[in-house]
């Protein structure tokens, strides 16, 4: 089986909420692709389409080239996790994974085998009702793990992680690509996914905004600033001002310059007689690239006061 996420033309209207409009993108195998959007921007549903869970109204979702409903074992094909807290809360984490192991004609020596890659070996023969929600995710990934499929499919997949969780998610996802599978995870945290993600579907009002990679994403809007260190910062900015600059205060001593090539700022600083320590390319983290695309995107928007 190809291990891709094929997902063209979906549209799918919830009464008046256009939920997905001509959702299109593939998710390809040996890469982390990040799903990321702001709320309400399609994610889960898109998500729930490709598992059989909600039927679009148009297009189609594929897992491996064929229709997730068409999949016999599905496990075996495609492992999901959406909601952790779909959960029997008196099984044990064992039981819970044979449970599902036997339900799906799975190998039940599966599950000692995924408890131990979720690190949940000592908390098996505990009920899942008293897990918290990091330990509730490891499970969910533990269940998403059972068939050992060659796509997955993770929702929010560090939340309620505590930082040593977060860290051994990010490398369970960059190994699971390195296996050759495809994994697509939605997140809010850009942080996280610049270290983890290869890949970025950035969606908003149910479609495709940008289909890029992490790399060229934060190289494009990064294009043109550049960092100044000065003491001097009000005059700096005043004379690059009055050059055709724009400029933002980042920190103490550190302007970013738009608008104006580095040549000409330090040909603008030096005529001026103005002091600075530093000019260099600058580099937009993968929150403000992320924040700049989707900034026409986002439905609910806080009003300073
Ligand atoms: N079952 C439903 N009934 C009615 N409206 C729904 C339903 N599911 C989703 N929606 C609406 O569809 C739109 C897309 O929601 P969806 O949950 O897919 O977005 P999301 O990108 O996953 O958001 P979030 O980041 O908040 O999880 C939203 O406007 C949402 O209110």
């Amino acid at each position: 089986m190809r291990a891709t996420i094929e997902v063209s033309g979906l549209r799918k209207r919830f009464g008046p909420t256009l939920a997905l409009d001509d959702m299109t993108f593939t998710v390809l195998p040996g890469q982390v692709t990040g799903f990321v959007g702001p709320n309400g921007a399609g994610k889960s549903t898109t998500m729930r389409v490709i598992l059989g869970l909600d039927a679009a109204d148009e297009g189609r979702a594929l897992i491996g080239g064929r229709p997730y409903t068409s999949l016999r074992n599905p496990l075996t094909h495609v492992g999901a996790l959406l909601d952790a807290g779909a959960l029997q809360p008196s099984r044990t984490a064992r039981n819970h994974l044979l449970w599902l192991a036997h339900s799906q004609g799975l190998d039940g020596r599966r599950v000692d085998e995924v408890l131990r890659q979720v690190g949940m070996q000592s908390a098996a023969r505990r009920r899942a009702g008293g897990f918290s929600l990091g330990m509730r995710q490891r499970l969910g990934v533990a269940a998403a793990l059972l068939g050992d499929p060659p796509v997955l499919m993770l929702d929010e997949p560090v939340n309620g992680l505590d930082p040593e969780g977060v860290v051994w998610m990010r490398g369970l996802l960059r190994s699971l690509a390195g296996e050759g599978r495809a994994v697509l995870v939605s997140s809010h945290l850009m942080s996280e996914l610049e270290d983890t993600a290869d890949h970025l579907v950035v969606v908003g009002k149910g479609r495709v905004i940008a289909d890029t990679s992490v790399a060229d994403l934060i190289t494009t809007a990064s294009r043109g600033q550049v960092t100044l260190r000065t003491t001097a910062r009000s005059e700096a900015m005043s004379v690059l001002g009055h050059a055709g600059a724009t400029t933002a205060v980042t920190d103490r001593d550190t302007i970013v310059v738009s608008r104006l090539p580095s040549e000409r700022i330090v040909a603008v600083l030096t005529a001026n007689g103005v002091p600075f320590s530093e000019v260099a390319t600058h580099r937009v983290t993968l929150e403000q690239a992320y924040l700049d695309l989707t900034a026409d995107a986002v439905e609910y928007r806080g009003t300073a006061r």
